[in-house]
């Protein structure tokens, strides 16, 4: 486990969660709008998935975090997502990016590349999205990773580097770097990758955890170890990713700080 980041700090980072209950603004796919909010209902944060061009900025202006995620997207879309990850960057408040399926197409990657300007607090994404990032290079099959997170470390570490953003490799075993910490955090259920956009609403979390913690670093570690916990613990009941879905959000809800001690950092 990192020096910089322990058990208690992420049990520390949940309690205020719990306790703040941040507004988290959503920009993010038409798979992904259900699962995202609830899972931040779950995790006691507030979700409002607000993206028009009219609306998006304002609703901004008035957020705790803001997550931007490009899974189905829409030149008005765009609009919407550089309006809300301006303002967030102009008032200080942590915003993350879903890269959703940059290696497939053109506009993802120029799109990707126009919002990285605004300097993402966080970018969180699977493998492939990291490889297709930090190689520029179409990688994965559409939104699906064909790479395993702790094969892409470095990777990852060069993205943060390039672009001072805390990157977040989301896996069987999840990687968190600013490229000077690098924290793994190990558990969750296999099954979980089957369950559409649970990646998206990891995303999302990641904003809500952000918002409350002391560095996006820990939030991003913070959201992920929620995450993982909840998961091995819904997987006990669950019979397959129908089922696990439900069970995740109950195990989610029903998860004290205190769980966290269960989770292993490395
Ligand atoms: N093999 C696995 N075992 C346990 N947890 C996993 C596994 N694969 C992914 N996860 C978890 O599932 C969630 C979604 O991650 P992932 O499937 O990698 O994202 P995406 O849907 O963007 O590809 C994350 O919380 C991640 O930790
Ligand atoms: C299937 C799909 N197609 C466009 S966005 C999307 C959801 C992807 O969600 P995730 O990356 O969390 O699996
Ligand atoms: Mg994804």
């Amino acid at each position: 486990m990192s020096a910089d980041i322990s058990v208690d700090h992420v049990v520390d980072t949940v309690h205020r969660l719990h306790e703040q209950t941040p507004l988290v603004q959503c920009i993010t796919n038409y798979v992904s709008m259900d699962l995202a909010a609830n899972v931040l209902n779950a995790a006691h944060a507030s979700p409002a998935m607000v993206h028009d061009e009219r609306e998006a900025a304002e609703m901004a202006r008035l957020a705790s975090a803001v997550v931007v995620n490009i899974g189905t997207l829409s030149p008005p879309w765009v609009t919407g997502m550089h309006e809300a990850a301006s303002v967030a960057a102009e008032r200080g408040i942590p915003w993350v990016l879903d890269p959703v399926a940059v290696g497939a197409t053109a506009y993802r990657r120029e799109t990707t590349n126009a919002l990285l300007t605004h300097r993402p607090a966080v970018i969180r994404a699977n493998a492939s999205e990291i490889v297709a990032l930090a190689t520029a290079q179409g990688a994965g099959r559409g939104v699906d990773s064909t790479h395993d997170s702790t094969a892409v470390v470095e990777q990852a570490q060069a993205l943060a580097s390039a672009t001072g953003s805390v990157v977040v490799v989301s896996g069987a075993s999840d990687v968190v770097t600013d490229s000077v910490t690098t924290v793994i955090v190990d558990g969750g259920d296999p099954r979980m990758p089957l369950i559409s956009a649970l990646g998206c609403a990891a995303t999302a979390l990641v904003g809500g955890a952000a918002a409350v913690a002391p560095t996006p670093l820990l939030g991003a570690v913070a959201a992920m170890a929620m995450l993982a916990n909840a998961g091995e613990r819904a997987g006990r009941s669950a019979q397959g990713p129908g089922t696990l879905r439900p069970a995740l959000l109950d195990a989610l809800w029903a998860q004290r700080p205190e769980d966290l001690r269960d989770v292993v950092l490395r």
